[in-house]
């Protein structure tokens, strides 16, 4: 990568040859002789990292005083010193006040140039991973408002700090890991690991390798298991109640001495865990089948948390949708789009058996299916079929969706009149007929007739 490199230098030719061995490499530099040139320059505009010499004779300021200013304002622009011969002890106290590194004059252009590339890569990494922190912050917001998730919110914000090991309870897709993630981000063990093991998509033959890793024989290795990766962190055990019998004494005992041992090993491993497990099924209905055992039930929810499904808070729909549009588009490139208030309205009465996982898929399908014009809103017809079909239609069924936007009395109106258009039509324009099969009296149907402003 060019990038933009500030060479500050009260000796013209240590300026010129720094600057020239750069542009050597590709880069753009400027050039600064004196504190307050230097100053401007960055000023100016902010280069992607500066080359400072820490005498600076005649000026104004020293290079650690520029670099004091300079560190205080771009906390993150790498700063490397030019030190002349003996001043190293200055050089090594510029180190401790931020600057990245330091050459030493005479220097060889081999190793001014790796300073360089060293410098704009470890202030390029720094960018990217607060991006991705940022990123992964934002993406793991429990996004809602209404009461049921404020209440999740709350036990989250309780729990995550007590080191308390959580069953965590919801139908599939609820955000049961979203949810474990977040107390795992606000427990002291933030800087920790979080390992998922996930029993749904685990063979009951490989679950003990899978959490207790395998000892190394003859020509195998020995491959660390989930408890041990989760070391000084969190592990997260999905679907606990798809665990065989076998396995869960085993988690039990791991739960009573702190230890375990490696499949096929002898040694005991410490591990200092803290366990987050969730199911979607009726635990207490699996216990009395006999298929989970209750004192493991008990030791893994001490603090029991319960994810609401997606039906139980409607009202959180459109800020879901707002928040899933902001990061596929953010992750994508894909446009937002408005959704229309018919649209909103089916999205909101849909049952959404998936949960919030569902609505998210849809949110995806929605803006890399929807063609047209970018700027218009998705209306309720332009919905997946699989999201319509659970809403009341009129029996013309054109944009039957609409009904949903509307007050009853008005979609009451709209529905009343296709319907009866629908059966005059059916029976040829008989009124008897029609009012024979519908269960009204002839004379009411033409009063209904008229109010609707059909026939004449
Ligand atoms: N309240 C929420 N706010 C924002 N995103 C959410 C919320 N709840 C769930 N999600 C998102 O929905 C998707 C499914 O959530 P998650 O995987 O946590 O569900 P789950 O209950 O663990 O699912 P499963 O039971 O299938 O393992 C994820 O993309 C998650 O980020």
């Amino acid at each position: 990568m060019s990038a933009d490199i500030l060479v500050v230098d009260d000796e013209a030719d240590i300026r010129e040859l720094v600057a020239g061995i750069l542009e050597d490499e590709g880069h753009r530099t400027r050039t600064a002789g004196s504190s307050d040139e230097a100053l401007a320059s960055i000023e100016a505009r902010r280069p992607h990292l500066v080359f400072l010499d820490i005498w600076l004779q005649g000026s104004r300021l020293d290079g650690l005083q520029v670099l004091d200013l300079v560190k205080a304002q771009h906390p993150d622009l790498p700063v490397v010193m030019i030190s002349g011969h003996g001043n190293i002890e200055t050089a090594v106290s510029a180190i401790k006040s931020g600057a990245y590194d330091f050459i030493e004059k005479p220097f060889k252009a081999d190793r001014l140039v790796l300073v360089a590339e060293r410098a704009l890569e470890a202030s390029r990494l720094k960018r990217e991973v607060r991006d991705l922190r940022a990123r992964s912050v934002q993406a793991s917001r429990i996004a809602g408002r209404s009461i049921v998730i404020n209440q999740l919110r709350q036990a989250v914000e309780r729990a995550a700090p007590t080191n308390a090991r959580i069953l965590i309870t919801g139908a599939p897709g609820t955000g049961k890991e979203l949810t474990a993630r977040t107390i795992h981000g606000m427990s002291t063990r933030a800087n920790g690991p979080f390992v998922v093991l996930s029993a749904a998509t685990i063979t009951p033959e490989n679950m003990e390798a899978e959490l207790f890793g395998l000892e190394g024989s003859e020509g195998r290795g020995r491959r660390v298991g989930a408890l041990e990766e989760a070391h000084g962190g969190t592990l997260y055990l999905d679907e606990i109640a798809d665990m065989p019998r076998e396995t869960q004494n085993r988690i039990l005992r791991v739960l009573v001495d702190q230890n375990f041992q490696r499949v096929g090993g002898t040694t005991r491993v410490h591990v200092d865990v803290r366990i987050i497990s969730s199911s979607s099924r009726d635990l207490p209905a699996e216990i009395a089948a006999g298929r989970f055992r209750e004192d493991l039930f008990h030791r893994l929810g001490v603090v029991p948390i319960r994810v609401p499904s997606l039906a139980e808070r409607r009202e959180d729909v459109p800020e879901l949708i707002e928040f899933f549009m902001d990061q596929i588009s953010a992750a994508t490139g894909l446009p937002k789009r408005t959704i229309a208030e018919d649209a909103m309205a089916v999205l909101q009465s849909h049952d959404w058996p998936g949960n919030v996982r569902q609505l998210r898929n849809n949110v995806e399908r929605l803006l890399i299916l929807s063609s047209g014009d970018l700027d218009a809103a998705i209306t309720a017809d332009m919905l997946p079929s699989e999201i319509g079909t659970l809403v009341p239609t009129t029996p013309g069924g054109s944009g039957g969706e609409k009904l949903m936007s509307l007050p009853l009395r008005e979609a009451r109106e709209i529905f009343e009149r296709e319907y009866l258009l629908a059966q005059i039509a059916r029976f040829s324009g008989n009124i008897s007929r029609t009012a024979e099969f519908i269960g009204m009296e002839r004379s009411a149907l033409h009063r209904k007739l008229k109010s609707l402003g059909i026939g004449g």
